[in-house]
């Protein structure tokens, strides 16, 4: 049995897919991605998505990673698969397998070429992916920035709370912090929104978040477990304190392009994942050098392990 509003809590990873030189995948990665999460105090993996380039590869590719991270990460993360795709038939294969499996929920990001105009079409479109996986609980993943779907995520759940019995919650990739709060609130709290900005986590937490996915506790969860320990204790000084110290190594991963730089800070903590897929573009060896220079000044290998 499970349980549909399971909360995810805590900090959750949304693993880089690593990939082979000649760009096939290399499955192999997955156990030392794992134990770098374990060993940084991160609850979870949020599989295939934007960091996880899931959209750049095969159906089948998916599924073999996602049956790579659910055997690897058994009993120790829990997984989230991303089963987004622009055709429904492909993302409720996709979210079937997922069940199959027996990960712990499954998420999907609105269609991004022929668009939902409205909180009903995309619970619609969700409900189909949904009910494709119906013992599983089910995310809806916000990402304005990446989809140009802009509904209100608070629209959405009003809109598919009848349509969709296995509704756990939503990944809310967006810095609209009143729509954050409403999805929170709605309804006495029955939903799990969890928190994707990792810039402003200490504002998330605030609140009322409670668990939060990103790119960035694949390298940095230990600062971020400093910023939720400050959180609790209420020293919101130091909470704000960590997060500026956070944010000056995630402006860096932005400048240096997002995931591509991710990769070359994954194998700066010795977990290679590889190159990336096009139409991302690999770093030069210069640019490389340069980063890692930023990043040093910054404080980056001080951040990434506990103790
Ligand atoms: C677009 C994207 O990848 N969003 C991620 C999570 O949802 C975040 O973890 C960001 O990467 C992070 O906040 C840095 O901007
Ligand atoms: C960060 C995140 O949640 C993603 O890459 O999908």
């Amino acid at each position: 049995m499970s349980n549909f509003t399971a909360p995810l809590t805590g900090l959750i990873s949304a693993p880089f897919t690593a990939f082979h030189n000649d760009g096939s995948l290399n499955l192999q990665a997955v156990e030392k991605q794992v134990a770098s999460l374990v060993a940084n105090g991160v609850s979870g993996a949020f599989v295939c998505g934007t960091t996880g380039e899931g959209i750049s590869m095969t159906v089948e590719e998916r599924m073999r990673v996602a049956e790579r991270w659910q055997q690897v990460a058994e009993g120790k993360l829990q997984v989230v698969v991303h089963v987004g795709h622009t055709s429904l038939g492909d993302a409720r294969a996709l979210a079937a397998h997922t069940q199959k499996i027996g990960a712990q929920g499954t998420s999907t990001l609105a269609p991004y070429f022929f668009k939902p105009g409205n909180a009903e079409d995309l619970a619609m479109f969700c409900a189909e992916v949904a009910s494709a996986a119906p013992a599983l609980p089910f995310y809806y993943y916000q990402i304005p920035s990446m989809t140009g779907v802009n509904i209100p995520a608070a629209d959405f759940l009003r809109a598919a709370a009848p349509r969709i019995p296995n509704l756990a919650g939503v990944k809310f990739t967006f810095e609209n912090l009143m729509d954050f709060s409403e999805c929170v609130r709605l309804e006495g709290g029955r939903y799990n929104i969890v928190f994707g900005r990792d810039e402003i986590l200490v504002a998330g937490l605030s609140l009322g978040a409670r668990g939060a996915i990103g790119s960035t506790y694949n390298f940095i969860a230990p600062i971020f477990h400093e910023i939720i320990a400050a959180f609790e204790k209420g020293d919101l000084a130091l909470a704000r304190e960590r997060q500026a110290a956070a944010n000056a190594i995630i402006q860096i991963f932005i400048r240096y392009g997002g995931p591509p730089a991710g990769k070359v800070m994954m194998k700066m903590i010795g977990v290679d994942c590889g190159p990336v897929r096009l139409p991302l573009r690999e770093l030069s060896p210069k640019r490389e050098e340069q980063m890692r220079a930023e990043l040093e000044a910054a404080g980056f290998f001080q951040m990434c392990s506990r103790g």
